[in-house]
């Protein structure tokens, strides 16, 4: 990995028109080639807005994007020829086949006949594909759409390619792949931005990653700088007998960490040397706790600690 960034965010801030708030703010990252980088926020924390800044759709209001040495808010054309974007919400052009698309696009990104032929097969195959060959693109399913938009996006040498939420409508065998794609991307040298909420699997995948709320970054790092920023903590995961959720929920309110997942279950973040103190509070009421476990911190937890997650009330 080469040290000098491929991509200098500088202090950036983006308000829309019309808008009161800052979707981003003072925002500064470095990011080399060969990264696999990812932004982790909750629903209108602001990475769309970051992402298509850097891809050149919109231009920041404050501070300035370079990618290379070429300056994006004197050269916004430039976006262009350094950056593939997939964006969250896909259009696709309804009546052509995948494969037309694929290797149009390979075409146009300046591949030879033979070589847009070739990475098209390539991507119909390992994406598995094949047997839709013969369906427009209209008669894809959602995930599948995704699947080509992922591969139109990857397909080519754009040195950046970034993908918004990539994975969100793939069942996880097809997931798996997508994600090992990205890893060579990364290892042939390009650099890979990805939007995710899916902390667990990113994990795995990710160089580095910035966690973004409100606007801002919060943390950024290795997914390990990270964990390790938070291993004094410990994570509970409690869930609650039918009919005492709310009662639990009154009695981990006391500690601010506490989250709430799904309907009865309860996470909260506590420091190790605090664990003895909080069984000995808890253990008057183990009776409502229909399972209960204690596991060390992951990337997950941080996002909740740092960016607030669905916090109960007291
Ligand atoms: N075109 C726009 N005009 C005005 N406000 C916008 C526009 N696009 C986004 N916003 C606002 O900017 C903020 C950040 O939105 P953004 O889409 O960047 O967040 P996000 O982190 O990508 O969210 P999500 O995970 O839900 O996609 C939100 O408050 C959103 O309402």
């Amino acid at each position: 990995m080469s040290n000098e960034p491929i991509i200098l965010i500088d202090n950036i801030s983006k308000k829309y028109k019309n808008s009161s708030t800052y979707a981003n703010e003072n925002i500064s990252l470095s990011i080399k080639p060969g990264e696999v980088f990812g932004l982790l926020g909750a629903n209108g924390a602001g990475k769309s807005t970051l992402v298509r800044q850097i891809a050149g759709f919109v231009q920041p209001t404050k501070g300035n994007i370079k990618l290379y040495n070429f300056d994006l808010t004197k050269e916004p054309h430039l976006a262009n020829q350094f950056v593939a974007l997939q964006p969250q919400n896909i259009w696709l052009p309804a009546q052509t086949k995948p494969k037309e698309l694929l290797e149009l696009t390979g075409r146009l990104r300046g591949l030879s006949i033979i070589r847009a032929k070739e990475e098209a097969e390539n991507f119909i195959e390992e994406f598995k594909l094949t047997e839709h060959i013969e369906k427009k693109l209209q008669e894809l399913s959602g995930g599948l759409k995704r699947l080509v938009a992922i591969a139109v996006t990857l397909i080519g040498d754009r040195p950046i390619v970034v993908l918004d939420e990539p994975t969100n409508d793939l069942d996880p065998s097809i997931r798996r792949v997508v994600w090992k794609r990205i890893k060579t991307t990364a290892q042939s040298g390009r650099t890979v931005i990805l939007v995710t909420h899916n902390v667990i699997e990113a994990e795995h995948t990710l160089d580095r990653v910035s966690i973004i709320n409100k606007g801002r970054v919060l943390a950024t790092g290795t997914p390990m700088e990270l964990k390790e920023k938070f291993e004094q903590l410990l994570r509970l995961e409690i869930t609650a007998r039918p009919n005492t959720e709310n009662d639990l929920a009154k009695i981990l309110a006391r500690w601010n960490t506490t989250v709430k997942i799904g309907e009865s279950s309860f996470f909260l973040t506590v420091p190790k040397n605090e664990i003895e103190k909080t069984f000995s509070y808890l253990l008057p009421y183990m009776e409502q706790f229909q399972d209960f476990r204690i596991i060390t911190t992951n990337l997950e937890d941080i996002y909740f600690e740092l960016s607030g997650g669905e916090r109960i009330e007291g």
